[in-house]
């Protein structure tokens, strides 16, 4: 071969070895890419799949929630159309047939709707329908079955007596409702004949036009409204059932009438149900549901016939036995202390017998109150819920009650503090319990109000205004609550002609006739005619109560020719607010306040909500005796007990230098005289160092005489203890150092007789001049014949002596020593004793001698231990 084609052949070789090479390394190249293509695809899928996977659960998961959420909201949804519906026809007007009795539901509020059945569908939601105060309605013959059910749920619903039913029923004459003939009998369901159809229309539009003219009178539009605004339905409910009535074949009058009911029955509570027929405009109720439902309805079977009947027993029974009494809860208002007291005071005092709550005002007019009626009539209660309306209505700072019980009970206790309940009514200033004998009680009373009087009239007059309202507005930073003053039982107060009911009278007159610019109110509440013809025979007192309550059977409350508290029913007052003129009766069902279950909790409400600086009222327990307190006096005074006042300050025995101030206490009652000589001698030792003298001459109080020496010398008081009276009186200026002394005799009639001529005249010389040189005797002699015969027999003269402290010594006895000639009006009565100090007092006062013991350490027992 030649060369050229040897080195050709090579060439070509070599070219087709790289060639060869080149597409395997092409091939291995192409083959890689394609491997990490496959790879990435691969890798994309796995991620996508995984991807996918998760999505799905998410997206499970969200749907699962959403399910959960629809579910919920379903179910909520299903709660709250039920709890709509329990809140729509509550109580009878829902409950199902097994548990089913007439209650009434109706509070303040609407009235209900009707149960009928039940919606189709799985929510077991209730099917109602309105009716009363809402719609007529027109039921088919096919769901006639229904009709029994919803009449027994209208009736059953409200009060007992307020649906009256008339049913029309020429076919069968009432025989399908005639479980409810019980209603009949109480004029609740009148079944009319052919005959009567007319009649019954003409009478149900006059019923429209009566409760539009005298009861809507232009102010409401409906009665519904009307008892939205004042919470009280006046007229009942009329349901005229036409049931086979052929309405088409009616004469042209019954058309109009029944076409005048359609258009304005509803408003005045007159409604239509008829069966069989349709009137225009009138929903309807089918056998598979209600016009205005929009939803298939299931209806319920038709009530038990035993049921029915005793149900229409029951309500007729009810309303036969009159209306059931109000509530206190439903006559309180329903905001607490909204009102102002201002022009006056409102109180919701119970209802009258349609139904309109009946307010009492006290304010410029009527400024004052008598409330009369014999024992168990119920006054008390009466006063209780007038108590309860105004403490509800008015704040403490509009309100300030005085409580005073003349009764021997303790009627007004529960408005203090007590053991078993610490509550006390926020508004109460004072309490006065267990009075009895005590008319000292209603006079310091009838005081503090002419006080507060002449402090209102004289700020009325810095503020140039004439009364109350006007004081409040140019004063608005002053405290000037209007003030009420209770006193039940008033009489007592005026029963004996004495300083007492002078004095008291003055003062009821007064308060009487200025009270009412200053807002003071008088409520005075008397159980027997005794205490009206008290005040009868001070015509102008008297023209200031025109407000007049007379309970069942009380006397005298109202004008002489008004008779009609005679026949007012049980628990019901005649309130008349025109002096008791006939004209302004106004016939009242009083609620029970007075039971614990109505009062206690209204006033742990009041209490609770009491301002932060509301103080507990003051107490006047006639039951309770004072101790002594730690009471600090002035100096150069003595307290000797407590007196009668709001501020049970005790009564003060001034004790400077000055003739006559000395004490006689007079009496026999030896455990009062000790604890008075106690009281005294240990505040004088409190307010300044002190001598003493003691001197018993009695046994039985020699123990208590000895404990005060041990308790006075604790004092740091000096104490000289003397066995006679002798040895008391004997050379008594030598002692007189300055100091204020106290010469303290037990009993001195037991030792003055024994003294000799020179023993009487030094006691006389001491009793008389003593005092100039600040000795001071605090005697107990045991009756007024004998201290006068120690001031010196017959015809000797009282100036030695200042004051005395008279415990059981009658009246008369006490001429010689008292300021009212024939002696002060006094009757004893056990731990109260009637004091005057010639220098202080225009008039004696009562006052009541602390108990000391407390005070006293037991030096006889220590002394014999
Ligand atoms: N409106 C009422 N509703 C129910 N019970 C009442 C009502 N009013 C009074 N009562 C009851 O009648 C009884 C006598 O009432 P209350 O004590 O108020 O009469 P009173 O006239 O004050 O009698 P007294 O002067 O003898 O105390 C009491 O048991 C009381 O609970």
């Amino acid at each position: 071969m030649s060369s050229w084609r040897r080195r050709l052949v090579v060439a070509m070789g070599d070219e087709l070895g790289r060639a060869r090479a080149e597409a395997r390394a092409l091939a291995e190249h192409t083959a890689a890419a394609s491997e990490a293509v496959r790879a990435e695809a691969d890798a994309l899928i796995t991620g996508s799949t995984r991807k996918q996977a998760k999505l799905g659960a998410i997206h499970r998961r969200m749907i699962e929630t959403l399910e959960a959420r629809r579910e919920n909201a379903v179910a909520a949804s299903v709660q709250a159309v039920r709890d709509a519906a329990a809140a729509c026809a509550p109580a009878a007007a829902g409950t199902d047939w097994a548990s089913w009795e007439p209650a009434s539901g109706l509070g303040r509020g609407a009235a209900p709707l009707l149960r009928i059945g039940r919606l189709a569908g799985d929510a077991d939601l209730p099917a109602l329908v309105p009716l009363l105060d809402r719609a007529h309605l027109c039921v088919d013959a096919g769901a006639a079955a229904a009709l029994p059910g919803l009449l027994l749920r209208a009736i059953g619903s409200v009060p007992a007596g307020r649906v009256r039913c008339h049913v029309y029923d020429p076919e069968h004459l009432g025989g399908p409702l005639s479980a409810f003939a019980p209603l009949g009998k109480a004029g609740l369901l009148s079944f009319v004949g052919p005959s009567g159809l007319r009649e019954t229309l003409d009478s149900l539009v006059e019923e429209v036009r009566r409760v539009n003219a005298d009861v809507l009178a232009g102010e409401h539009a409906s009665l519904a409204e009307l008892a939205a605004a004042t919470g009280r339905r006046p007229e009942p409910w009329r349901v005229l059932v036409l049931q086979g009535a052929s309405l088409s074949e009616w004469h042209a009058h019954e058309k109009a009438q029944l076409a005048r009911l359609r258009r304005t029955g509803i408003a005045a509570g007159v409604h239509l149900v008829v069966v069989g027929d349709q009137v225009e405009d009138v929903p309807r109720l089918e056998t598979a549901g209600y016009s205005g439902l929009g939803a298939p309805v299931r209806l319920d079977a038709a009530p038990p016939l035993p049921l029915i009947t005793a149900a229409a027993k029951s309500i007729a029974e009810k309303h036969s036995a009159g209306r059931e009494p109000a509530r206190l809860v439903d006559l309180l208002p329903q905001r607490l202390w909204a009102e102002s007291s201002a022009t006056g005071l409102e109180a919701a005092l119970g209802e009258r017998p349609t139904g309109e709550i009946a307010r009492v005002t006290l304010g410029d007019n009527p400024p004052h109150a008598l409330v009369g009626g014999p024992s168990g009539s119920g006054k008390t209660n009466l006063l209780y819920a007038w108590i309860a309306a105004l403490a509800s209505t008015y704040h403490p700072d509009e309100l300030a009650l005085y409580l005073l019980d003349f009764k021997e009970g303790v009627s007004f206790a529960r408005f203090a503090a007590g053991r078993r309940d610490p509550s006390w009514l926020p508004h109460v200033r004072l309490v006065g319990v267990n009075i009895n004998d005590d008319r000292e009680f209603g006079l310091a009373l009838l005081r503090h109000l002419k006080a507060e009087l002449r402090r209102r009239a004289e700020a009325a007059k810095a503020h140039e205004a004439t009364k109350l309202e006007e004081l409040r507005a140019a004063d608005p930073a002053g405290h000037w609550p209007r003030i009420v003053a209770v006193v039940d039982e008033f009489q007592v107060l005026l029963e004996a002609r004495d300083a007492v009911t002078e004095e008291a009278v003055g003062l009821l007159e007064d308060l009487a006739r200025r009270g009412r610019s200053q807002g003071i109110h008088l409520v005075l509440a008397s159980q027997d005619i005794a205490g009206i013809e008290a005040l009868w025979g001070r015509p102008s007192l008297v023209a200031q109560f025109t407000l007049r309550i007379a309970l069942p059977k009380a006397r005298r409350v109202l004008a002489e020719n008004n008779h009609a508290a005679d026949t007012v029913p049980r628990f019901h007052a005649i309130v008349n607010d025109e002096s008791g003129h006939s004209g302004a009766n106004k016939c009242v069902a009083i609620p029970n306040a007075g039971h614990a279950d109505a009062w206690e909790p209204l006033q742990k409400r009041l209490w609770e909500g009491r301002p932060a600086d509301n103080e507990p009222p003051a107490l006047f327990d006639g039951d309770h005796i004072p101790e002594l307190s730690g009471r600090t006096p002035r100096p150069e005074t003595a307290i000797l007990g407590q007196t009668i006042d709001l501020g049970a300050a005790g009564a003060e025995l001034a004790l400077h230098r000055a003739p006559g101030r000395n004490l006689a206490i007079l009496g026999t009652r030896s455990g009062e005289a000790a604890d008075i000589l106690a009281a005294a001698a240990l505040t004088a030792a409190r307010a300044q160092p002190i001598a003493v003298d003691l001197c018993c001459l009695e046994t039985d109080a020699a123990s208590g005489a000895l404990n005060l020496a041990a308790a006075l010398e604790a004092e740091g008081a000096q104490v000289n203890w003397h066995d006679s009276l002798t040895d008391a009186c004997k050379d008594w200026e030598s002692r007189c150092d300055g100091t204020l002394r106290l010469a303290l005799w037990y009993a001195v009639d037991a030792g003055s007789a024994r003294l000799d001529a020179a023993g009487r005249e030094a006691m006389r010389d001491m009793l008389l001049n003593g005092p100039e040189r600040h000795l001071h005797t605090l005697g107990w002699w045991r009756s007024v014949p004998r201290l006068r015969e120690d001031l010196g027999g017959y015809a000797a003269r009282f100036d030695a002596v200042d004051a005395w402290l008279a415990l059981d010594v009658q009246g008369p006895e006490l001429a010689p020593l008292s300021p009212a000639s024939g002696g002060p009006a006094w009757y004893p009565r056990p731990r109260r004793g009637l004091y005057f100090d010639r220098a202080r007092h225009r008039a004696p006062q009562v006052v009541i001698p602390y108990m000391t013991c407390a005070h006293l350490p037991n030096a006889v027992l220590d002394s014999l231990a």
